[in-house]
C-alpha cells in the first residue's frame, strides 16, 4: 500500500468512525392475517392463507454523524417506533440495512449492546420489584460494568438526576418522572456512546421536562454522546435538538436544521411596537383600511443604508388599496392598532426585522418593542401536512 494509499484508507477510517448511525434504504412492512368471520373464526384464522401488509417504513436513509443530537419526529402512525426498533437490532428491516458505529445491530449485537442505550419512554427496562439500585446491580453485572465505574458514574447520575430519593424504592411505586429519571440512568450505567430515546418525556410535568432535558444537553455537549430522539413535545426538540429529521408515512419528509422549516413554512413573525406618544401613519396609508383589519403595507427596503442616511432615499410605503401599487416589494401587514400601540406581522423571509423597525420608527417615537416568532409546534404542523 503506498503513503497516499495508507493515508487515504486511515481517513476513511476514521471518517467511518465518526459516523455514530448509517440507515440505508430501510424497509419495514408487517403482515397480519386477515381475521376470518363466522363460525370458528378463531381458529380458522391462524390458519388463513390470507394477509394484510403495512408498509410501516418506505426507503429511509439516513446519517448521523458522531456528536449531533437529531430529533426524529412525525405524527402517531408515521414509523418512528418501527424506525427506531431497526435501528437498535429488536427488529429485522425487511430490507435496507444499519450500522451503528460501523457495526451490524443485527448480526453482532453483543458488540453493539455496549455502545448503544436505549430509553422507551413507555417501557422500562428496569425490574419492577426490585428497589432501583439492584436493578443497577443486575443491569451492570448484564453489561460487564466494573464495579468501580459503577461506583465512579452512580453518583454522577444521582448529582444530576436526583436519583438518592428513591434509591431503595422498588420500581413499581416510582412516581412517572422518577421511573424516567432511573431508566434513563440505568440506559447510561455502561457508558454507550450513542443513545436512542422513544418519548423520554412523555407524560412528565414541566420540572421533571426540564430535569430530563438539563441532563440529555449535559450528555451530549460536555460528554459528547451522539442522541436521536423521538417525541412528540416540540419543546424538546427546538431545546435539544441542532437537526429533526420528519417522517410521514413510514417515509422522511424532512431532514435538516431545525431552522429550515421555519423559514420553509414562511409563518410571519409577529412586533408589537409601543410608541412614547402617538404615531401617524404614512400619508399613503389608507386608514379605512386600517380601520377595517388586517391590511398589507408594502416595505422598500433600503439597501444602501439607514433611512435618511446620506445619500440614502428614505423608504416609500404604500397601502394594499394600491396607492402606489409596489406589490413586488416585501411587505409588513397591520395585525392590530391602539393609540400608543401597533402590531404587524412580517415574513421574515421577505422583510428584515430592521428593515420592518426602521419603517416602524419613521412613524413615531419608539418606546418598546416586542417579538413573538412564529410557534414551532404550529410550523411542524404545517410540514406533517
Ligand atoms: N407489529 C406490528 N404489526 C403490524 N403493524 C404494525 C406493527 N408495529 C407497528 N405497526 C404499524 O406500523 C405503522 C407505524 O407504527 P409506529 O409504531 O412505528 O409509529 P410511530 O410513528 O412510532 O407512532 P406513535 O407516534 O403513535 O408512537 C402503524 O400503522 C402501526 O400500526
Amino acid at each position: 500500500m503506498t503513503d497516499s494509499a495508507a493515508g487515504q484508507a486511515s481517513h476513511e477510517s476514521s471518517r467511518r468512525t465518526e459516523t455514530a448511525i448509517e440507515a440505508v434504504a430501510l424497509c419495514k412492512s408487517f403482515k397480519t392475517p386477515v381475521a376470518a368471520k363466522g363460525r370458528f373464526s378463531g381458529i380458522r384464522s391462524m390458519f388463513s392463507r390470507e394477509y394484510t401488509v403495512k408498509e410501516a417504513v418506505t426507503d429511509i436513509g439516513f446519517t448521523v454523524e458522531k456528536g449531533d443530537f437529531v430529533g426524529y419526529i412525525g405524527p402517531n402512525g408515521a414509523g418512528k417506533s418501527t424506525t427506531i426498533k431497526m435501528l437498535t437490532g429488536i427488529l429485522h428491516p425487511s430490507s435496507g440495512s444499519v450500522k451503528l458505529a460501523g457495526i451490524d445491530p443485527h448480526r453482532d449485537r453483543t458488540k453493539c449492546a455496549s455502545k448503544l442505550g436505549v430509553v422507551f419512554g413507555q417501557r422500562s427496562q428496569l425490574w419492577w420489584d426490585l428497589p432501583v439500585k439492584d436493578s443497577y446491580d443486575i443491569l451492570a453485572h448484564m453489561y460487564g460494568v466494573e464495579e468501580k465505574d459503577k461506583l465512579r458514574r452512580l453518583p454522577q447520575f444521582d448529582e444530576l438526576l436526583a436519583l438518592g430519593e428513591f434509591w431503595d424504592t422498588p420500581v413499581r411505586k416510582l412516581s412517572l418522572g422518577q421511573r424516567m429519571r432511573a431508566d434513563i440512568a440505568a440506559a447510561m450505567l455502561h457508558d454507550p456512546d450513542l443513545l436512542f430515546l422513544d418519548e423520554p418525556t412523555i407524560g412528565l410535568d414541566v420540572n421533571a421536562k426540564r430535569n430530563i432535558r438539563g441532563f440529555l444537553k449535559i450528555l451530549n455537549e460536555e460528554f459528547g454522546k451522539t442522541i436521536l430522539l423521538t417525541t412528540h413535545d416540540m419543546d424538546d426538540i427546538e431545546q435539544l435538538c441542532r437537526r429533526v429529521m420528519v417522517i410521514g408515512g413510514g417515509q422522511l419528509t424532512y431532514d435538516g436544521t431545525i431552522e429550515g422549516p421555519r423559514r420553509e413554512i414562511g409563518l410571519p413573525t409577529e412586533i408589537k411596537i409601543t410608541y412614547q406618544g402617538r404615531y401617524e401613519l404614512p400619508d399613503e396609508w389608507n386608514a379605512e383600511d386600517a380601520a377595517q383589519g388586517p391590511a398589507d403595507l408594502f416595505v422598500r427596503v433600503d439597501e444602501a443604508g439607514p433611512a435618511g442616511a446620506a445619500g440614502g432615499e428614505p423608504p416609500t410605503l404604500s397601502s394594499a388599496s394600491g396607492v402606489i401599487g409596489r406589490a413586488e416589494l416585501p411587505r409588513m401587514r397591520i395585525v392590530s392598532r391602539g393609540e400608543r400601540t401597533l402590531t404587524v406581522e412580517v415574513n421574515r423571509q421577505e422583510v428584515r426585522t430592521m428593515d420592518a423597525l426602521r419603517e416602524l420608527g419613521r412613524w413615531g417615537e419608539i418606546d418598546d418593542v416586542e417579538m413573538r416568532e412564529p410557534d414551532f409546534e404550529e410550523i411542524i404542523r404545517r410540514v406533517y401536512g
